[in-house]
Order: C-alpha cells, then sequence, then structure tokens
C-alpha cells in the first residue's frame, strides 16, 4: 500500500485545510489555491523563465520547478501548492516529443495516425523511468515546503493527451482527433489505454514521491459528443481511478463536460472541480457527496478589488461548505496580481 498522510490520518502540515476540505471534514473556511497557480503571473516566474532556454528545461530541471511551485506560497499565501511540470510530460515519456512555441503554444512534430504508430510508443510500464526528473522535482520540493502546505500532483485526462498526440497541437476543434474516434474506434482505444496505464503508472510514483492529492485535468472535454465523451473520455478517467486504488484523495476536471456531471459523481472521486459556466444549484445535485473546487470565472480577477471580493464572498456563501475555492479554470497570464491576491486574500479572512 502507497504510504500516504490520507490512510495514515494524522496531522502532517503546519496547514492542513486543503487536505482536510478535500477529505469532506468540515473547516474553519474553505481553502483555496488556483489552478495554474504556478508559473504564467508571478514576476518571479517571468525573471526565472527568462534566463532560460525555455520551458522545457524548467519542467526538467528538478529544483528550478520546486522553485517555481514553492512561488505561489510564498507569494500568495495559497493553502496547497501544485507540483511545476506539465500534461504533456506523458506524451514525451511515450516517445512523442514536443516544443512549446512561445506565444502558442505545445507543437508534436510527429503525431499518431495509424495502430503502427501506436506499436511505435514505449509500453505503458515504461513510462514512469523516463518522468525521474518529475519525482525529483516532487522530492526537492517537499524538502523545501518543509510540510507547510500539501501537495498536488496532476495528470491529463487520457482523452485531453489523446488530443494533443493526434491533433500535434492545440485546436479549436480537435477535428482530427475526433475525427479519429468516428474512423478507428479500435485505434483510438488502443492509443487511449496505453495513455491511460502510463498515467496510472506515473501517478502511482507521484504519490510515492510525496503527491497528497492528484487532479485529473479534462481540459478538452468539452468538445465531445456526450456519448463518445462516456467511450472515450469518462472511461478511462475510471480506469486511472481504479489503478489507484484510493491512496489519495483525486479531483476530477472535465471542463465544458457539464452534462457529465452525474457520471462523473458517480466515480470513486473525492473532489470535482467545476468550470466557471457551471450551475451550482444544478451541479451540486449531480454530485451528491462529492465536495466541489471552483468556480470563479477567471475573468472576475481583471475588475476592480472590491468587486472581487464581492464575488468571491458570494461564491462561497453559494457554496455553503463542502467546497475548495479556485478558478473555473487556470489563471489567465496577464491576470493583475492584486487581483490575485484580493481573491485569495479574502477567502482566508472569512469564517464560517
Ligand atoms: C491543457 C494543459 C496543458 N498543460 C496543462 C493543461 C491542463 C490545464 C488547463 O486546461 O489549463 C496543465 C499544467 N501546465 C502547467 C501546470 C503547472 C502547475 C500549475 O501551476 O497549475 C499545469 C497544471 C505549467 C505550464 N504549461 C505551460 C506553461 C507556460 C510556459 C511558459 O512559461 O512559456 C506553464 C507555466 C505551457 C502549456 N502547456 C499546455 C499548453 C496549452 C501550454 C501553452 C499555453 C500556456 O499554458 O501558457 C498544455
Amino acid at each position: 500500500m502507497l504510504p500516504t498522510c490520507y490512510l495514515r490520518g494524522v496531522k502532517k502540515y503546519q496547514n492542513d485545510l486543503f487536505l482536510r476540505a478535500a477529505r469532506g471534514e468540515a473547516t474553519e473556511r474553505p481553502p483555496v489555491w488556483l489552478m495554474r497557480q504556478a508559473g504564467r503571473i508571478l514576476p518571479q516566474y517571468r525573471a526565472l523563465r527568462a534566463r532560460l532556454s525555455g520551458f522545457i528545461e524548467l519542467v526538467t530541471t528538478p529544483e528550478l520547478a520546486a522553485e517555481v511551485t514553492i512561488q505561489p506560497v510564498d507569494e500568495l499565501g495559497v493553502d496547497a501548492a501544485i507540483i511545476f511540470s506539465d500534461i504533456l510530460v506523458i506524451p514525451e515519456a511515450l516517445g512523442l516529443k514536443y516544443t512549446m512555441v512561445e506565444k502558442v503554444g505545445p507543437r508534436f512534430p510527429e503525431v499518431i495516425r495509424s495502430l503502427a504508430d501506436v506499436e511505435k510508443l514505449r509500453p505503458a510500464e515504461a513510462a514512469p523511468e523516463h518522468l525521474g526528473y518529475v519525482y525529483d522535482a516532487l522530492d526537492t520540493t517537499k524538502k523545501h515546503l518543509a510540510n507547510r502546505v500539501p501537495l498536488i500532483g496532476f495528470a491529463g485526462a487520457p482523452w485531453t493527451i489523446f488530443a494533443y498526440m493526434v491533433e500535434g497541437g492545440g485546436s479549436k476543434t480537435f477535428s482530427k482527433a475526433r475525427a479519429m474516434l468516428y474512423r478507428d474506434p479500435a485505434l483510438s482505444h488502443a492509443l487511449l489505454e496505453k495513455i491511460a496505464l502510463a498515467t496510472a503508472a506515473y501517478l502511482k510514483g507521484k504519490i510515492q514521491h510525496g503527491a497528497d492529492l492528484i487532479q485529473i485535468f479534462d481540459s478538452w472535454a468539452g468538445v465531445l459528443h456526450p456519448l463518445h465523451y462516456q467511450e472515450f473520455s469518462l472511461r478511462y478517467i475510471k480506469l486511472i481511478i481504479d489503478e489507484l486504488g484510493g491512496a489519495v484523495p483525486i479531483t476530477i476536471f472535465a471542463k465544458d463536460a457539464r452534462h457529465a456531471l452525474p457520471q462523473i459523481g458517480a466515480l470513486d472521486c473525492q473532489v470535482v472541480q467545476l468550470d466557471w459556466i457551471a450551475d451550482l444549484v444544478l451541479a451540486r445535485t449531480q454530485v451528491q457527496g462529492k465536495v466541489l473546487q471552483g468556480n470563479l470565472d477567471p475573468v472576475q480577477l481583471y475588475a476592480p478589488t472590491d468587486d472581487i471580493v464581492a464575488a468571491t464572498l458570494r461564491m462561497i456563501e453559494q457554496y455553503g461548505g463542502k467546497h475548495i475555492v479556485n478558478l473555473g479554470h487556470g489563471v489567465y497570464p496577464d491576470t493583475p496580481l492584486e487581483g490575485v491576491k484580493a481573491f485569495v486574500d479574502t477567502v482566508k479572512g472569512y469564517r464560517y
């Protein structure tokens, strides 16, 4: 069995609000963190990033990844850290290299088009051997965090990773990736299964190296037909959850796939992240018993401070507990830092 604070149930962190809330325990206030808090918004991150050859150097250098992971804990006082890495380390570990093109995003020079391409990838079980730099980043982060707050580990959902591996980069429609689901379901399942098994093996390693909770990002859930979502995405999220065997709490984020909330509510996960379009009252009835995470519109943080404070308080009151405060998607890169601080400080000053 994996060694975790969750199973031992002892207080290990100076601030364990996030883990207590994730387990569904009543807390004095909701915890707060922001998706994509590491990197993007902090001047300290930009200064460090400017000295390096690029994003991939930062991700693959454990000391630097640890430094960037801890920056938002020091600067913003958030209740959890999230390891600085990317969801695209999985295709890379399977043998598909990517580049990060400035102001454009990820690019895969080679993509998956056939079963032969899937078979050329490394075996799923071999993925963790190629991800030692992430495990080193976790070890270094844990050391420097010195039990101040818990550490979140993450991965992309298999469908979202598949979308990049077939499309070759970002896309509004992901029509190439979706066309593969219609044209060649057997090939699609072969690739999805490989990604899911590699991800599960990778996440077990992250838990062994100190991740206290795992969040699964299905960023492109919203482009799939609901039936396809069941068949090609949820099924593989479930495979990962089953493989992890309840070792730590799990958060699922299926962005723009609110139709799937009842099925997500039936998964063996503890936390469900909502996007900012979600209707809270409906979501509560659809995912009964889960802790909800979210879901302020990221653009709200560009508003005057008083408005941010009011919107944040309104949201906390609407949730009324069983809530981890976050945005409805990752914080946007040019968000004013004062806006982010107003958001975090409002939550930290609140008491139920
Ligand atoms: C779809 C997706 C990706 N990566 C991720 C997702 C899922 C979440 C979401 O929907 O936003 C997840 C991710 N990527 C990154 C993190 C770090 C931890 C965190 O702060 O939350 C996390 C959790 C670092 C990153 N990943 C990336 C950056 C920017 C790189 C830079 O500094 O140039 C960072 C800090 C690059 C990246 N990585 C990806 C894209 C599309 C891009 C380019 C656009 C951008 O996000 O800036 C793929």
